[in-house]
């Protein structure tokens, strides 16, 4: 599904590669660990995968499309495929809970009818059931995170991205933040996700890619965090 062959990334401003020689291959329906230091590289890893950056040297895949052919304006397209959660929830906070999840949908011209189905089915999914009303200013940290995954997952995305998504939620919380991201992973979607939160990964066992300067330093099945950073 996710396929780095040899792949460097300098940043123009920059002397040491961002990422160095990369060959990772994250199969179909993985879940996935990037951990490491910051400035590792994990997040040049993740807008690698959505055609953000571009490789200096190398060959990026992301499901079935070689990224170096293809053309700008089917990056749209790709990026259709792929949901992203940040660290910073990303919500609008003039809409409710539906009308955030409604309007990943609405922007990509699907039917009313479509979404006023589809909508709810995610809501529950991530168990915000009951509070499809609610504003953002209204639900806590990790309500809110939980509607920003239904958001990314609302066009069923064959990968998801998750950047630091525990990163501003408790540690209770952060445990239902999993819950739903491995009930994503179930339904087949390929989860990637970049993190510093060590008792998540440890919790998990998962797969653990460990980048260190750039470089692939550990790819672990079923891993643990490892040191701490
Ligand atoms: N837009 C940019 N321009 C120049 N250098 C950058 C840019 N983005 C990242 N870098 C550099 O590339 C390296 C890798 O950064 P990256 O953000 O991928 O690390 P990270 O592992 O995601 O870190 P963190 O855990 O802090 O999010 C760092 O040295 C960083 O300073």
């Amino acid at each position: 599904m996710i396929h780095f062959d040899n792949v460097t990334k300098v940043y123009p401003t920059q002397k040491r590669p961002a990422l160095d020689g990369v060959s990772i291959d994250v199969d179909k329906g993985e879940f996935v660990f990037l951990v490491g230091p910051s400035g590792s590289g994990k997040s040049t890893f993740l807008r690698l995968v959505l055609k953000e950056e571009k490789p200096d040297k190398g060959r990026v895949n992301v499901a079935g499309k070689d990224l170096a052919r293809l053309s700008n304006w089917k990056v749209p397209h790709l990026r259709r495929r792929i949901g992203c959660v940040f660290q910073d929830f990303r919500l609008l906070p003039n809409k409710n809970v539906f009308e955030n999840v409604a309007f990943a949908l609405e922007v990509i011209g699907k039917p009313r009818r479509f979404i006023r189905k589809v909508v709810p089915e995610v809501v529950e999914l991530v168990g915000l059931e009951g509070k499809a009303g609610r504003m953002p200013n209204e639900l806590s940290g990790g309500e809110q995170q939980r509607v920003a995954i239904a958001r990314a997952f609302v066009n069923r995305p064959q990968i998801l991205l998750a950047d630091e998504p525990t990163g501003n939620i408790d540690p209770a919380t952060s445990i239902g933040i999993m819950k739903v991201l491995d009930r994503i992973n179930r339904t087949g979607t390929t989860v990637v996700m970049a993190t510093h939160d060590a008792a998540i990964v440890d919790s998990m066992r998962k797969r653990v890619i460990e980048l260190e300067e750039g470089l692939v330093v550990r790819d672990q099945t079923r891993g643990v965090y490892g040191q701490a950073y």
